[in-house]
């Protein structure tokens, strides 16, 4: 697993737009070296506002979208129009204005979707589409996705793993439904940490002075269990995208330059 590199950008706005202009970048390479790429969304202000910023930026179509497979990390299990949804939000900030392959956009499913409001089979299904999606050099049932983004709560959460909760646990299956979320909705579709740590990439990004204790112990080593945004790592990269509140309490050896 790969160590943390740390970039901080002096506000939320700037961390944004950079971290669209990296995608574009990363995105690009990828496709330029295999003619696809596969990046994973995540819900959240942050998560959201960098898909926004994506949209507007002037490079946005150096991507071919139609040759890009879009996950999510978790979703919200709510009805497909709840603006609640990540996928919508998603949709909203720029899947609408590019064009993407809607068979490679690979919602985890609502719960007024083919598997009613029972959350164990969509989970279960959308592992299903993550194993079909994995080729024989990702060497097992989940893809390995080239970029996958995460936000992260300020006692630690990713995706929707909450800390010392079944989810954070979980070691054999790559997706699984999580209830009574202490962040609203209750009932969530999420990753498993082993399934983020098939990514070549993951890039946590946020911001904000609540995130900094969060980043400064996942930051000094802290355990998975209780904290579980400090198992999120990639193989490759674990690249870590902070605003200067968020980068306060960071351990020295990581406190770079403010870009
Ligand atoms: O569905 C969700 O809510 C997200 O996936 C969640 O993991 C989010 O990324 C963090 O809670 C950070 O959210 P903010 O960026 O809004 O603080």
């Amino acid at each position: 697993m790969s160590t943390s590199e740390v970039v901080v950008y002096s506000d939320a706005r700037l961390l944004a737009a950079a971290c669209a202009a990296r995608l574009v970048t990363r995105l690009v390479d990828v496709q330029a070296a295999r003619g696809s790429a596969s990046l994973v969304l995540t819900g959240g202000g942050t998560g959201i506002a960098i898909l926004r910023e994506l949209r507007n930026s002037p490079a946005r179509d150096a991507v071919d979208w139609s040759k890009l497979d879009l996950y999510w990390g978790d979703e919200r299990f709510l009805p497909a129009d709840d603006d609640e949804r990540n996928e919508k939000q998603a949709r909203e900030a720029l899947l609408d204005h590019v064009p993407v392959d809607p068979a490679r956009v690979h919602a985890m499913a609502p719960s007024d979707g083919r598997f009613g409001d029972d959350p164990d089979a969509a989970a279960a299904d959308y592992a299903r589409v993550l194993a079909e999606n994995a080729r024989p050099e990702d060497h097992g049932d989940v893809p390995t996705f080239d970029v996958t983004l995460l936000g992260l709560g300020g006692e630690g959460h990713t995706a929707s793993i909450f800390p010392e909760s079944p989810a954070v646990y979980e070691t054999e299956r790559s997706v699984i439904a999580v209830r009574n979320s202490p962040k609203p909705p209750p009932t969530r579709i999420s990753l498993t940490l082993p399934a983020i740590r098939r990514s070549a990439e993951v890039w946590l990004v946020t911001t904000g002075e609540a995130k900094a204790d969060a980043v400064a112990l996942a930051l000094a080593g802290a355990g998975e269990v209780q904290l579980p945004v400090a198992g999120a790592r990639g193989q490759r990269r674990t690249l870590w995208l902070l605003d200067r509140t968020a980068a306060a309490k960071a351990p020295n050896v990581f406190r770079p330059r403010i870009a």
